[in-house]
């Protein structure tokens, strides 16, 4: 199939019935790729409407014609889309101006280019783009010139940090002013729309876009994948270069409802007390098993009552007393497992315990605790969750993170700042600016630190702790967090800690969470789309996150999912921050219940009731997946996790993902351990079955069991990158 087939596939001919979508019809045969087929009856036919019923709503309706919208129409900017994570009021094809350009383009230009595509490369500009619009959403519409619609717009529902607030509404005529962008994001810059965040365009600059720059959340420049450059070295908010950032993000709501909103903790949520935990260094102080043994403070102890929380998982019954005694820390636990709370708990009694000096504006100010981690949307989250349990305190948390404007994000600081939550492209501009001095740093905290301390980030990481001021790491505290950490970086990790820290483990480093069902289905490359609608839409409106493998597959695919009106969004790098707040807003809050991602949204994020993950491509590396399936079954909620195994791409993946499979003990397809069999890759070795702790705090040697360490000595590849950025 060449590649225009792709494009003309972009409708694809679905069959006339809706498969039925239940466990107990995979199977783990021969091909794998064995979704029950069997005809449903009419009335399974209409199990989609909910779906259907959503986009009727949304105002998706066929009927009504997204494809020719008048800048009037658009102006009115009506929030009945929940097509919106598209961008509000933005098209999805030309979009009116400069038509010719989009019109005459080649539509197939999206399957042409190379995934590692640079960010930089003019091509890619265009290359969606020309792709030309929805009309209606009618399939009948959507090949050849019938799909070229004028200001197609699937019009966004508002979402994202702080709906409802001020900020979230955008400008009048905002379609207006984005006419060039297809998702907002590759529109050609204009100048003098009078939207300062049209501003964030900087066509064929690397710094464009506001988005994720290569592996890591901050600019990646040039041809080195890994060459991250700071904002302050003339990246993305630079005073020096381009048009400024202007997006700021809308404060997130005061109130103490929604400070202290949450989700409910699932039904293998006790079963964690089941869990092996091993600790390894020496001296360690014993686990705790309540809330009241680790001697909280009042207002934490009332703080962590009005979150929810009644029982310590694993990761913080041995956490928060080593943190508490002052060690440093590496740990390791299953994905949503209460990391972050394991950090933030013990840290706040610490600084609540020595008199925290409330925050007063200064110019300089000089945060306690720093904590990085490496997306946008993470760093959110921790500051959210900071600002939670800090309640009713004077400790003030501080959030900074790219792809917004830089003043604002001094602003925030110069207020007062006792914990500061940063991404490194803008944690270091603002260390560059002399807002932050690092000299009264007593707890720093990687989170993800397998990420951050990898290729893409462990140069920052590396610049972050031998900045003037910062102490040396005899004289603060460093604690690490992740759910994977491959041996090597473990090794790297021991620059940044006290030869004493504690290695926490519990459970198998770089084990999937078992709370997630596992299947994987063996899809070729081209049977993947037909393959996700089927299933989307025997799903109904359950919260789905679909991973693809870059930027331009989630754009693509987000796409032909609204066109088969699956209420969709996407976030991934070249989507504007203020895009992918959006689209995060809107699928934490129902209305878009797919989201695809690229594995910008792997790690950390924690939104309530995903409750399927769809790897429509495989990661290339097991640590990612296993991040990836983690973004649902969290916190004792069941999940079910989808991938698609591609035999012609994907075969290197099979051994760590059977030993992952079996480990999480899932039904291990019969084809899939034949391929792992029949596939050597060195250093591995898949015999592995019962063994608790796959690997191990690295001190006590090299471990041959090590998922993790597997895929960590695959360096990422641009294929990574395109993905991360
Ligand atoms: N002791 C607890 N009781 C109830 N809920 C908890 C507890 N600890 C954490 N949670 C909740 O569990 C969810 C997952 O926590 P968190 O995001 O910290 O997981 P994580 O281990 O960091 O996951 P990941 O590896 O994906 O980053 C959050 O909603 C959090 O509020």
């Amino acid at each position: 199939m060449g590649d225009e087939d792709w494009e003309a596939e972009i409708n694809p001919h679905m069959s006339s019935y809706v498969p039925i979508f239940e466990k107990d019809r995979y199977s783990s045969g021969e091909n794998g790729d064995n979704f029950n087929r069997t005809p449903t009856s009419s009335s399974e036919m209409d199990d989609g409407p909910s779906r259907r019923d959503h986009f009727m709503k949304s105002g998706f309706a066929s009927g009504r014609n997204f494809g020719n919208r008048d800048a009037g129409e658009s102006n009115k900017r009506d929030n009945t889309s929940t097509m919106g994570g598209f961008g509000v009021g933005k098209s999805f094809g030309n979009r009116g101006f400069s038509n010719s350009k989009f019109e005459d383009g080649d539509s197939s230009g999206f399957w042409r280019e190379s995934s590692n595509d640079c960010e930089d490369n003019p091509t890619r500009n265009r290359g969606f783009s020309k792709r030309g619009g929805y009309r209606d959403g009618n399939n009948s519409e959507a090949s050849g010139t019938s799909r070229r619609g004028g200001r197609g717009s699937f019009r966004g529902c508002r979402g994202g940090f702080g709906l409802g607030s001020p900020n979230n509404d955008l400008d009048p005529g905002e379609c207006m002013q984005r006419p060039g962008g297809l998702f907002g994001s590759r529109r050609p810059a204009l100048s003098g729309t009078g939207n300062g965040d049209t501003s964030q365009s900087r066509s064929g600059s690397g710094s464009e876009r506001g988005g994720y720059k290569g592996l890591n959340e901050e600019v990646i420049t040039g041809s080195g994948k890994n060459s991250w450059k700071s904002e302050a070295e003339g990246g993305e908010s630079s005073d020096t270069q381009g048009p400024k950032v202007t997006y700021i993000p809308p404060p997130p709501p005061e109130d103490e409802d929604s400070i202290f909103a949450h989700y409910q903790t699932g039904i293998n949520f006790d079963k964690y007390d089941t869990i092996l935990v091993e600790v390894s260094g020496h001296d360690a102080p014993p686990a705790i098993l309540t809330f009241e043994e680790a001697n909280l403070c009042q207002t934490l102890n009332n703080n962590i009552a009005k979150a929810g929380y009644t029982k310590l998982t694993p990761v913080q019954k041995y956490s928060i007393p080593i943190i508490l005694a002052g060690r440093d820390l590496m740990a390791c636990a299953q994905t949503g497992s209460g990391k972050t709370a394991a950090f933030l708990l013990p840290i706040l009694a610490h600084m609540m315990h020595d008199g925290i000096t409330a925050s007063r504006f200064k110019e300089l100010q000089e945060p306690e605790c720093l904590i990085v981690a490496p997306t946008r949307e993470l760093v959110n989250q921790i500051y959210l969750e900071a600002r939670k349990f800090s309640f009713g305190t004077c400790v003030r948390a501080v959030v900074i993170y790219g792809g917004t404007q830089l003043g604002h994000s001094i602003r925030q600081i110069v207020q007062g700042c006792n914990i500061l939550c940063a991404t490194p492209g803008r944690l270091m501009d603002i260390i560059g600016k002399e807002k932050i001095g690092l000299k009264q740093i007593k707890y720093l905290v990687l989170d993800e630190a397998d990420r951050m301390l990898d290729m893409g980030f462990g140069p920052e990481m590396k610049k972050l702790i031998s900045c003037p001021g910062m102490p040396s790491k005899e004289q603060r505290q460093t604690l690490m967090f992740s759910a994977t950490f491959p041996e090597e970086i473990q090794r790297l990790a021991a620059e940044f800690l006290k030869s004493n820290y504690l290695f926490v483990a519990v459970g198998q480093v770089g084990g999937a969470c078992r709370d997630v069902q596992q299947t994987v289905l063996q899809v070729g490359q081209f049977s993947k789309r037909e393959k996700l609608v089927e299933i989307l839409r025997n799903i109904g409106d359950e919260r789905t996150m679909v991973f693809v493998e870059t930027k331009k597959k989630a754009d693509f695919i987000a796409t032909f999912l609204c066109q088969e009106k699956i209420s969709t969004t996407s976030i991934h790098g070249d989507r504007e921050q203020r895009e992918r707040e959006q689209a995060l807003g809107d699928f934490r809050c129902g209305k878009c219940p797919v989201l695809v991602a690229t594995s910008v949204a792997a790690r950390g994020l924690d939104i309530e009731n995903v409750q399927h993950v769809i790897n429509f491509d495989l990661p290339s590396t097991i640590d990612e997946y296993v991040h990836r399936i983690g973004r649902t079954g969290r916190c004792g909620n069941t999940g079910r996790a989808i991938s698609f195994f591609d035999l012609e791409s994907d075969n290197q993946l099979a051994q760590p993902l059977v030993k992952v499979l079996t480990d999480a003990q899932q039904d291990v397809p019969a084809w899939l351990e034949e391929i792992a069999f029949s596939t050597y890759i060195p250093g591995f070795s898949g015999s592995t079955r019962g063994n608790v702790f796959a690997s191990v705090d690295t001190r006590k040697g090299k471990s041959s069991l090590n998922t993790a360490g597997f895929s960590s000595s695959q360096v990422p590849n641009p294929v990574d990158d395109e993905s991360w950025d």
